[in-house]
């Protein structure tokens, strides 16, 4: 069939409960404003980094290395509490892998968040390959980030999230991509895709179209 290509953050995961939980941690101890779930989603795409860097600087902060250290740390350690799948993603991932499509992650988040969510969530078992935001010296929106999660296959792919950077990477690839319309990304955002898909399951019908 083809490989499919899913974003993490926004696509396959809703992860607002534990990055605004994790952040609301930061922001007590370096007492600044607290985050509200739609401010982090609107934040987010480029990693935690840049992540910590928006919010401090939507306070009138400079980017503080530390604080940003201190924030993956305790993100990493509490990833999968609160975070959950999207409406019928298993489902849905099941039904992609009986159609023959091999299934890949291609994600900005960093590689220990990224496993022990895709564990917990019980869909690490689903992906050949997962390519994370650390995993290389380059992310999404480089296109060589979505070649690395593709491995090599050659065959017919297509990309599938919920971010500029993820439209970005695939137009770069040349690959396909389907807009994650239930994501954290702003319809705009959607610009330069192939397709843009209302609810997770619609990507059983759309890849055939593709
Ligand atoms: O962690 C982020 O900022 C975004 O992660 P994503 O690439 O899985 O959407
Ligand atoms: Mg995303």
């Amino acid at each position: 069939m083809g490989t499919i290509v899913f974003d993490l953050d926004g696509t396959l995961v809703d992860a607002l409960p534990d990055f605004t939980d994790a952040m609301n941690r930061l922001m007590a101890a370096m007492a600044l404003t607290p985050v509200t779930g739609p401010e982090i989603a609107g934040y987010l795409g480029d990693g935690p980094r840049v992540l910590v860097e928006r919010v401090l600087t939507a306070r009138g902060k400079p980017m503080d290395e530390s604080a940003h250290a201190a924030f993956l740390t305790d993100y990493t350690a509490h990833a999968a509490e609160g975070s959950l799948l999207f409406p019928n993603v298993t489902e849905t991932l099941e039904e992609l892998a009986k159609r023959g499509w091999r299934l890949a992650v291609c994600t900005n988040k960093p590689a220990a968040a990224t496993e022990i969510l895709l564990l917990a969530l019980d869909i690490r078992r689903f992906f050949a390959t997962v390519s994370a935001g650390d995993s290389h010296p380059f992310k999404k929106p480089d296109p060589r980030h979505l070649l690395a999660a593709l491995a090599g296959e050659t065959g017919r792919s297509i990309m599938v999230g919920d971010h500029r950077n993820d439209v970005q990477a695939a137009l770069g690839a040349g690959v396909p991509c389907i807009f994650a319309g239930w994501g954290y990304g702003k319809p705009e955002m959607a610009a330069g895709a192939t397709a843009v898909a209302g609810r997770f399951a619609d990507v059983v019908e759309l890849a055939e179209t593709l």
